[in-house]
């Protein structure tokens, strides 16, 4: 029987888990594209795109070409917009990877909400392009993503899960919607806990001091309020890569020493 990992690092600033992610991300592509021919990578918005581009997209050890890239979850604006997260990850990463290994631009899998009426439509869309990468519905009960690149507000949110919305109880979808969002802007769509549960790989990147006594209370305390601490690959591996001012109240022994030769 597989075990499965979770592991805290923490370095002393967010250049520290550029490097790492950088690292781990290379490990993993290598391993997944060995294995099965592709690499399926869900990203969130925020600060997370920058800060794991920075190393990434100069890699000579990923095979950029063989990427599947999704949205861990998206906001329902245009995809030109300063809002959306496609633009987000297009200009911090898909615009700085070389000519000559970048990801193809069908296997990049924006949300156009633009193009539907409403958020329910743009998650069912959504639903239907997971549908197309993964193996058909009716065999799968939830996308196995290979990575999923998580961030975590001061709230304990993930994705557009927020602490005590409906959202978080979705378990007969793959992709939600939400119109009251209290962080901006308010209609959004998200990947389904059961979605993030069935990771192969889930990877927090979370930095700045305003996070941690929310981080405090899911690795030191095991608290499951929050929407981040709900987050437990039942056949995955569970890393947070953060910053000394987002793990300053955790025990040093929660946090384990980051293997630079992965
Ligand atoms: O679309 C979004 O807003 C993000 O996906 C969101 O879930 C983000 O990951 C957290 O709010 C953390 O954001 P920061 O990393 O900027 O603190």
């Amino acid at each position: 029987m597989k075990s499965y990992e979770q592991k805290v690092f923490s370095f002393p600033d967010t250049d520290g888990v550029s490097e790492a992610t950088c690292l781990y991300i290379e490990k993993l592509s290598q391993e997944y594209i060995a294995e099965t021919g592709r690499f399926t990578i869900a990203f969130s918005g925020g600060s997370l795109p920058k800060t794991v581009s920075k190393y990434l997209v100069n890699s000579k050890k990923v095979d950029f070409t063989k990427w599947l890239v999704f949205f861990a979850d998206e906001r329902c604006v245009p995809l030109d917009d300063a809002e959306s997260n496609y633009l987000l990850v297009k200009n911090e990463f898909f615009d700085k990877l070389p000519k000559d290994n970048c990801v193809p631009p069908q296997n990049i899998f924006p949300i156009n909400a633009s193009l539907v009426s409403s958020s329910e439509e743009a998650a069912n869309d959504y639903e239907d392009s997971l549908l197309k990468a993964f193996v058909g519905k009716e065999t799968l009960r939830y996308p196995q993503f290979d990575l999923l690149l998580l961030g975590m507000g001061p709230d304990g949110h993930t994705c557009s899960l927020f602490p005590g919305f409906p959202q978080i109880q979705e378990t007969g979808v793959w992709v939600t919607s939400i119109d009251n969002s209290p962080k901006p802007p308010p209609s959004r769509i998200t990947l389904t806990l059961p979605v993030l549960n069935d990771a192969h790989n889930v990877a927090f990147v979370n930095c700045g001091d305003q996070k941690a006594q929310v981080v405090k209370e899911i690795l030191q305390e095991n608290s499951t309020k929050y929407p981040a601490g709900m987050v437990k690959p039942r056949r995955g591996n569970l890393y947070w890569f953060m910053d000394d001012k987002s793990s300053s109240l955790l025990d040093r022994a929660v946090i384990s020493d980051f293997p630079h030769k992965l």
